[in-house]
């Protein structure tokens, strides 16, 4: 199926379907932006389901039924469908325990298979109330486009046991088909920057010691080739440690970090990059600015 989108949907060997790209595509291009065939409260069950199939055309209704169900002879089939595509409208990480309020069916978007090292992210623009999937890195044509249905920070062991079970698929992605010392060192890696998560929350009052510990994610987050899906939220650590202690020239260089992590997986005209615009242009609009001792800490790494 060839659309007005760089993608094409095809079959993938082993997959079932999947998106490639149709050209090559730069890191940061949106690659798709798409309405809800439906919405639903993410704690849906099949009667809820079949209540929007119900508010359906004949052909929506079958293009629905078109979709993948890997959870046949378990699950009402409208049910599985459901489970087996729907995506988050609204902000969701299992990394780090934010879940969507409502889920959506997306006839294009429910194609995009799984990788543990994406090279897409799924944005829900709430303000346009469609779905946006953006090239988080350069993909050339024919590349397999790929989103992560599981968590980022877990071991291969557990992503495998979430996509088998969620999902009921063995992932052979590159994060987990690695010879085994190097995937310790990616289980290492990954188990480190979710452990780090927490740590840094924790740091409030130790700027310099969290500084370090941003850095330190950034650079595992580099090595597992995934710091282009998660890394706003660690720039904007960096901005808050430099902004308690009024060091408003690194500040400055760590929110625009933050704004362009931002723009690459979700647009320009988030809430989030108006935010980090704000603060770029003024640090000391934010309300921990000078909390603690003055002090220059240090921007990032490049
Ligand atoms: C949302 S659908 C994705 C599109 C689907 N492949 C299709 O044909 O419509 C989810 C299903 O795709 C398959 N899938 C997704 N990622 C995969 C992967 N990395 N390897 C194998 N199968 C995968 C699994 O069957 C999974 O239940």
């Amino acid at each position: 199926m060839s659309t007005e989108w760089p993608i094409i949907v095809q079959d993938i060997p082993g997959k079932g379907k999947g998106v490639i790209a149709a050209r090559a595509i730069v890191p940061g291009e949106l690659v798709l932006l798409e309405a809800p065939l439906f919405t639903l409260p993410s704690d849906y069950d099949n009667s809820a389901v079949l209540a929007k199939l119900a508010a359906l055309t004949e052909s929506e209704q079958r293009q629905f039924l078109s979709l993948t169900n890997c959870h046949q002879g378990r699950l009402p089939p409208p049910l599985g469908t459901c489970k087996t595509n729907a995506l988050p409208c609204g902000d969701q990480s299992s990394s780090y325990g934010d879940r969507a309020e409502r889920v959506g069916i997306f006839l294009m978007g429910s194609r995009f298979n799984s990788s543990c090292v994406q090279n897409v992210n799924n944005f829900w623009d709430d303000a346009l109330q469609k779905i946006s999937f953006r090239a988080l890195k350069n993909i050339a044509a024919e590349e397999e486009l790929c989103i992560c249905y599981t968590e980022l920070f877990a071991t291969r062991e557990n992503r495998q046991y979430k996509s088998k079970l969620g999902f009921g698929f063995e992932c052979v992605c590159p994060a987990c088909t690695l010879p085994p010392k190097e995937q310790k060192a990616s289980d290492a890696r990954r188990t480190t920057v979710g452990r780090l998560y927490g740590e840094i929350s924790q740091c409030g009052n130790q700027p310099s010691l969290g500084l370090r510990k941003v850095k330190l994610v950034i650079q595992l987050l580099k090595e597992e080739g995934i710091l282009e899906c998660t890394g706003a939220i660690y720039y904007y650590d960096g901005f808050q440690f430099c902004v308690s202690c009024s060091d408003k020239r690194n500040a400055k260089q760590w929110v625009r970090k933050a704004l362009e992590a931002e723009t690459l997986g979700r647009g320009p005209d988030t809430s989030g990059a108006k935010m980090y615009r704000r603060y770029m242009e003024n640090p000391s609009q934010h309300m921990a600015f000078g909390l603690l001792r003055k002090q220059n800490l240090a921007g990032p790494d490049n």
